[in-house]
């Protein structure tokens, strides 16, 4: 990673070399969910990358234009009305360049919001209050999650897998602890004549979930580390596409696959120019769901890469961890 020396304006917050046309992620899994062959595809770019691209997966362009057309509404409130929606910590709500409670800095503000069992903005957050925002946040949350729950299915078909529910139960499940995020990367103008620098919006991180499906509105900025060997990884970043999903392996379902899936390093790198809204279903399971690799996955003799935890656990010593820390180091066998 290139950190620039800080500027006065965004002090705070890391400075990156900007991405160039030579940095872009051109060979992106595309899976069509709608095809035979998804689930060997999902597999294959899981193993790859960590990372794909889903088309052809049914949700309508209405609810997502309505879901985003909300949040910029939201967005472009007065400072104070949005901070009434806050804090994001604890537990849920407005927040604006923190995330997480251990020093990281981003240049953005979102919204932090926790789903319930009936795929619904949980009643417990009174953020956002707005009705229609609320209603439109509620038809696209219960959509992704199906896409989400159609992915994990395909995932366990193409892993060979008897139950096709064994990945999507552990988010279906009664205390399923799934959490929403809508970003939003505002044009940096600290940026301008700073030639050749862009700003963190969201820095290096993998997702502690099992998987985590985003959209966002076109405007690029997501960018994942390419697995680099003994080499250092190289950041590359994913061309936009607002009519499709971009799906995360996270860190429990790597050790679900005992390492066979990576969870993908991923980051984003925001300019003076455009904004990006985007959206991110993250799935988990419930607090006492056991993250250890699945017995057929494992072959004869092998063992688990990873000590015994729960996802409570896991969760609790992640959010004591900076964003970019290997959260996953300390449950490795040495
Ligand atoms: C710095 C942090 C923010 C985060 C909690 C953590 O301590 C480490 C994991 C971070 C992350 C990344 C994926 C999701 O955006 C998120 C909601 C999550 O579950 O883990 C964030 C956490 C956050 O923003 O609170
Ligand atoms: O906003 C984005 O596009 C990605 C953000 C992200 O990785 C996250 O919220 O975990
Ligand atoms: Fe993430």
């Amino acid at each position: 990673m290139v950190v620039v020396a800080n500027p006065p304006v965004v002090d705070q917050i890391p400075l990156l070399r900007s991405p160039g046309p030579r940095d872009s992620f051109a060979a992106v899994p595309v899976v069509d969910l709608s095809r035979p062959g998804a689930a060997r595809a999902i597999v294959d770019a899981c193993e790859r990358f960590g990372f794909f691209k889903v088309v052809g997966h049914g949700v309508s362009a209405d609810t997502m234009d309505r879901a985003e057309s909300e949040a910029v509404r939201f967005f472009s409130q007065a400072q104070a009305d949005k901070d009434r929606a806050g804090p994001a910590y604890p537990p849920f709500g407005y927040g604006s360049k923190r995330i997480g409670l251990n020093g990281d800095m981003g240049w953005l503000e979102y919204l932090l919001l926790a789903v319930d069992d009936s795929a619904s903005l949980s009643d417990s957050c009174a953020a956002p209050s707005n009705a229609a925002f609320r209603a439109a946040l509620n038809e696209y949350v219960a959509a992704v999650r199906k896409v989400a729950l159609r992915v994990l299915e395909a995932m366990a078909e193409g892993l060979g897998i008897a139950a096709a529910d064994t990945l999507s139960a552990m988010v279906t499940e009664q205390g399923s602890d799934q959490v929403f995020r809508v970003n939003h990367y505002p044009p940096c103008p600290a940026l301008q004549g700073l030639l050749g620098c862009s700003a963190t919006g969201f820095g290096e991180h993998t997702d502690p979930q099992l998987i985590s499906v985003l959209r966002s509105n076109g405007t690029s900025g997501l960018q994942i580390a390419l697995p680099g060997g003994a080499a250092a990884a190289r950041w590359v970043s994913v061309p936009s596409d607002r009519d499709a999903f971009f799906v995360n392996v996270g860190d429990s379902l790597q050790v679900l696959t005992n390492g066979r899936f990576r969870s993908v390093k991923h980051r984003v790198v925001t300019n003076s120019l455009k904004s990006r809204v985007s959206f991110i279903y993250f799935g988990g399971p419930p607090l006492a769901q056991r993250i250890a690799p699945l017995p057929e996955l494992l072959g004869e003799g092998e063992e688990s890469l990873y000590k015994e935890f729960t996802w409570g656990e896991y969760k609790k010593a992640a959010y004591k961890t900076r964003l970019g820390d290997n959260r996953l180091a300390q449950f490795e066998k040495k």
